[in-house]
């Protein structure tokens, strides 16, 4: 019985090949196992309207809870700002994560992530669902990043795991307080609405640092695939680089622009089932550029692995059938997009 979230990863096992990344510093052309088909979507670049952007929503509005609904209903997505977490906290891990992601190739390799294992160095988890590769490393953190960071830096690792639990602290401050929020929102009990902040109630979370190094060739190139997160929701910080977006209905892919000490906030998969469809969860992407070096830094936050998902509010039927966070975590890693599908029940 998987009591850990590294653990409840590992029953899908991966071939290595999906996990080792290419060694993005020794080559200067984009190989034909990076070289993705360019669709439709791509090709077409939809106007805008003022509508058609992604909300940015002070936190200190006294709206702002109401605002926050309205942009999980219409995008599951929205920017953040006066959020709470200090600017320091931020700037600090991602230096950190350029620290890391300029070691040495064989440095970073002695933190690979194992077949069965969760966390590490690595390629993204969903890269088998995809015939070509991704221009992209990742680092993954579920509780303490000790282990791993062990592993990169024998003698010197402390500073890195002091910056990594101090940003964690932080996120998961923020992420109690957005619990509450949306959980007010969707009209949940006082009693249902603690999960989220009880002492005896651990939350699951989950840290992913990205790596899209510049690419000779960016519009062949896929920095992360499309795929909505698993998480009750994530908090994203995107370096000063564009690059992320967003599917909407009708308007396509639209770019989430980088702002200056301001939060993505992702609906997951998590929230879309408890809200009964009423939050959308956004369809997510990045691409490359050939400028920039670009680094994001996601932290997922989810209820315990026990906790049964079934819709909170029902005005209607139920959409989806209950079971575990865990039973639908192994869904999902098995089947990817379709996971929402069978978790309809019918
Ligand atoms: C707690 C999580 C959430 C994971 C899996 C696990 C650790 C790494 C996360 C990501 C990070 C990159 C995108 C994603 C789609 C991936 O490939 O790995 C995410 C995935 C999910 O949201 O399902
Ligand atoms: O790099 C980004 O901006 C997005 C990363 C992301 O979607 C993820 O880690 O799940
Ligand atoms: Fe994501």
């Amino acid at each position: 019985m998987a009591t850990t979230l590294s653990e409840a990863y590992r029953d899908n096992p991966l071939h290595l090949h999906h996990i080792i990344p290419l060694d993005f510093s020794s080559v200067r052309t984009l190989p034909d196992s990076h070289a993705w088909p360019q669709s439709e979507d791509d090709v077409h670049h939809h106007h805008l309207g003022v509508g058609s952007r992604i909300p940015i929503i002070d936190l200190m509005d006294p709206n702002a809870m109401e605002l926050i609904g309205l942009a999980c209903e219409k995008w599951g997505a929205f920017q953040l700002k006066n959020h709470g977490i200090p600017l320091r906290v931020i700037e600090e891990f991602e230096e950190e994560t350029k620290r890391l992601f300029a070691l040495p190739t064989a440095r970073k390799m002695k933190a690979l992530r194992s077949a069965a294992g969760a966390t590490g160095y690595g390629r993204a988890r969903i890269s088998p669902f995809f015939p070509k590769h991704m221009w992209h490393e990742g680092f993954t953190i579920m509780g303490s990043p000790f282990d791993d960071a062990k592993k990169i830096w024998p003698n010197d690792h402390a500073q890195f795991c002091n910056i990594v639990d101090n940003y964690q602290k932080q996120m998961k401050v923020l992420a109690e307080k957005l619990t509450y929020m949306i959980f007010t929102i969707l009209g949940i009990s006082e009693e249902q609405k603690k999960w989220g902040s009880s002492t005896n109630y651990n939350p699951c979370e989950a840290i992913q640092l990205n790596f899209y190094p510049c690419c000779p060739e960016p519009n062949r190139a896929m920095g992360l695939a499309p795929h909505t997160d698993t998480s009750l929701f994530t908090i994203l910080h995107q370096s000063q680089t564009n690059g992320l977006q967003i599917f909407k209905q009708g308007a396509g892919w639209v770019p989430v622009h980088p702002h200056p000490n301001t939060l993505v906030v992702h609906t997951g998969d998590i929230l879309h089932i408890l809200s009964n469809k009423r939050f959308l969860c956004a369809l997510h992407r990045v691409m490359v550029n050939s400028a920039t070096n670009r680094y994001s830094l996601a932290y997922f936050y989810g209820p315990p692995l026990d906790y049964l998902l079934s819709p909170l509010v029902l005005h209607s039927l139920p959409c989806f059938r209950a079971l575990t966070v865990k039973e639908y975590i192994g869904i999902k890693d098995k089947n990817l997009g379709g996971a929402l599908t069978i978790s309809t029940g019918d």
